[in-house]
């Protein structure tokens, strides 16, 4: 089978403020599946925002050769690309004086110019459904952006990101700031769209594991290796 989106020789390396420069990653690959959901864990600052970055097209410093559905990334706009690859990032940033409109913006007119199959906006119901879905049924679609919680915020931003129908999720600890429940909500709403739309996902996470993950990989030190095989509880060593 032919993987939904490959990565190769993906090199990472930032410029150090007194010359020279400091590589994060050289000569990492990665393959994902539809229908998958990969982990990826490993110490702070072991380059885990960077690589999905790097996945997303957004990453400067970042070289790599890309496929999605055994399409060559060179084949489509870096807009295209986003527009199918969803990134939902650690900080994220909701434009818009509502929640409904932060929702809606990759539907506007300069965002989609050159993705002109994204279809309709999301109807207020739609949106309203998804955010209840996520433990965000007191999130009113009025409301500012800039007044939600950290764990409001990133749940709005993964709705936006999903509702958008990516074929690959790329989420950077969305459930960082969230409870136990609401955590959860998020992991069942994520495997349900995985199982009825088919598309896959890659999680930053620190959380210990949920067993929602097909694969769970750890970057450290330029290496990205997969320890699904080790016992479960180190695995919890490992989130901490
Ligand atoms: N724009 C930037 N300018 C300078 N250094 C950067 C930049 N972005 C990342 N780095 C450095 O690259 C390395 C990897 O950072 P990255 O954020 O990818 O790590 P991470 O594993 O996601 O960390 P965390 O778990 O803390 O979020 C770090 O040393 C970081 O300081």
């Amino acid at each position: 089978m032919t993987p939904l989106f490959t990565a190769r020789d993906i090199r990472c390396a930032i410029p150090a403020p007194g010359g020279g420069e400091h590589v994060v990653f050289d000569g990492v690959s990665f393959a994902l599946d539809a229908g998958e959901i990969v982990d990826v864990t490993g110490p702070s600052g072991s380059g885990k925002s960077s690589l999905l970055t790097a996945f997303a097209r957004l990453n400067p410093y970042a070289s790599e050769t890309l496929t999605l559905d055994g399409r060559d990334a060179a084949s489509l706009t870096p807009q295209q690309w986003r527009r199918l690859v969803a990134y939902v990032p650690q900080r994220p940033s909701l434009i818009g004086t509502t929640v409904a409109q932060a929702v809606r913006l990759p539907w506007t007119l300069a965002v989609r110019r050159d993705a002109p199959d994204a279809g309709a906006p999301p109807s207020d119901g739609a949106v309203r459904a998804m955010l209840d879905a996520m433990g965000c049924a007191d999130v009113e679609l009025e409301r500012a952006p800039h007044d939600l919680s950290g764990g409001q915020a990133a749940r709005v931003s993964l709705a936006r990101a999903l509702l958008s129908g990516p074929l690959v999720l790329l989420a950077d600890e969305v459930d960082a700031g969230l409870d136990d429940d609401n955590a959860r909500l998020v992991a069942d709403l994520l495997a349900r769209t995985v199982r009825d739309a088919g598309l896959a996902v890659v999680r930053i996470r620190h959380r210990a594991p949920d067993g929602r993950a097909s694969r769970i990989l750890r970057l450290d030190r330029g290496q990205l290796t997969d320890i699904s095989r080790i016992d479960a509880p180190q695995h919890e060593e490992e989130a901490r």
